[in-house]
């Protein structure tokens, strides 16, 4: 990123911040969403107040309700017509760019075993209208395919995991959909497995099933009368999508569900780029998919793993926090925009995450074709 005028092309990251804010002022909703913690070991975080203070949506409006916030985003662009400011460099100070900074962090992983956990939309998708027609590449898909050759990988989603599966279709990769809570193994088993055991298959909200189920139902029943409105059976939660609804009808489809989640006390809703989740309330999420993953995979005590997560969105927050908590690895957030973050580094968008897999996949070989020299 460089210091001069951008066009911040999906303002989603700053929208989250500012709902999450804008949540706890409002009532209108509870959220699950929290502020992390402190980071350790020189981390430094914008905080979302001082963030928000500094950020001006369509040209200087404050929010102060979490429906402002929805419609303070313009559906298209928003343009940060300043130069960065002193947060926006600081921030980039703070999360460099994983493509830059790519020696030093071969460098940290020497010794270790890399596995590689990759969000799906917005990591290796672009964001687009439609959530069904969220193609990844076939550049990507060639990439992943060769990244899932030099190391373990998984693929993190929000998504149903038959969804992301048919989006991806590598069936060597390990899948968690649902949010984490539909992981499922390679059929095949995994090479990197130490048992080489087949079909992991771990569902820890299979009892809401039933629920989601009715859910779903209701929701797609209330928000039919909003044109725009789209309702995604995720299999363990469901997703409400407003990007292509009015913004003067954002409030209703808040309210729509709004209404129905109130018979439903188990049931909790989380934030993602222009989307509202619903999802069971039990202790489980990317972050825990991601230890289970790594359980999974033999490396549970393991000092010697070194697991690198790359995703866009607030849910994948709680995968950098897990990983600055266990001190391994790091964190990569997708983002154009300073965001408040536990991830380390960053990248833009996913062209760019593509080249990082790519830089890996090439170390890797190289450094397989030093050792066989020797
Ligand atoms: O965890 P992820 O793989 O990032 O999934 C999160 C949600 O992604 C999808 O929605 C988002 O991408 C859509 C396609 O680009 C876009 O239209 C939508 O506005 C975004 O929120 C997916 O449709 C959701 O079900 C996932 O929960």
């Amino acid at each position: 990123m460089t210091n001069q005028n951008v066009v911040v092309q999906d303002t989603q990251a700053a929208i989250n911040m500012a709902i999450n804010v804008a949540v706890s002022n409002s009532g209108i909703f509870t959220t699950a969403t929290q502020k992390p913690p402190s980071a350790p070991g020189g981390y430094i975080s914008i905080s979302q107040k001082k963030f928000l203070k500094n950020i001006e949506i369509n040209g200087g409006t404050r929010i102060n309700t979490w429906v402002d916030t929805m419609r303070g985003s313009s559906p298209t662009h928003i343009k940060a017509s300043a130069p960065f400011s002193d947060d926006q460099s600081s921030w980039m100070n703070h999360h460099p760019s994983a493509l830059d900074m790519f020696e030093q962090i071969i460098e940290a992983s020497k010794g270790k075993q890399i596995v590689m956990f990759l969000d799906y939309d917005g990591t290796l998708s672009p964001i687009v209208a439609d959530p069904d027609r969220a193609y990844m590449s076939d550049s990507m898909r060639k990439t992943v395919k060769s990244l899932a050759r030099c190391f373990p990988t998984a693929i993190v989603s929000g998504r149903c995991r038959d969804k992301v599966y048919s989006f991806v279709r590598l069936a060597e990769l390990y899948y968690a959909g649902s949010h984490g809570m539909d992981i499922k193994g390679p059929a095949k088993g995994s090479k990197y497995k130490k048992d080489n055991a087949k079909g992991v298959l771990f569902q820890p909200a299979s009892e809401f099933l039933p629920m989601i189920d009715e859910v779903c139902k209701q929701l797609i029943e209330k928000t039919k009368s909003t044109p725009g409105a789209k309702v995604e059976h995720n299999k363990f939660c469901v997703s409400v999508h407003y990007r292509c609804v009015e913004e003067k009808k954002w409030n209703e489809v808040a309210q729509q569900v709004k209404s129905v989640l109130k018979e439903y006390p188990k049931l909790r809703l989380t934030h993602g780029r222009k989307v509202l989740e619903i999802r069971p309330t039990i202790k489980w999420d990317k972050g825990k998919a991601l230890e289970f993953l790594l359980e999974s995979l033999g490396f549970a005590n393991c000092a010697d793993v070194f697991p690198v997560y790359i995703g866009d969105d607030r849910t994948d927050e709680d995968a950098f926090k897990t990983l600055r908590e266990r001190g391994q690895g790091f964190g990569i957030l997708v983002s154009k925009i300073p965001k408040d973050t536990n991830a380390s580094y960053s990248l833009q968008e996913p062209t760019e995450v593509m080249n990082f897999l790519q830089k890996l996949v090439e170390w890797k070989r190289q450094s397989i074709r030093r050792q066989a020299t020797l």
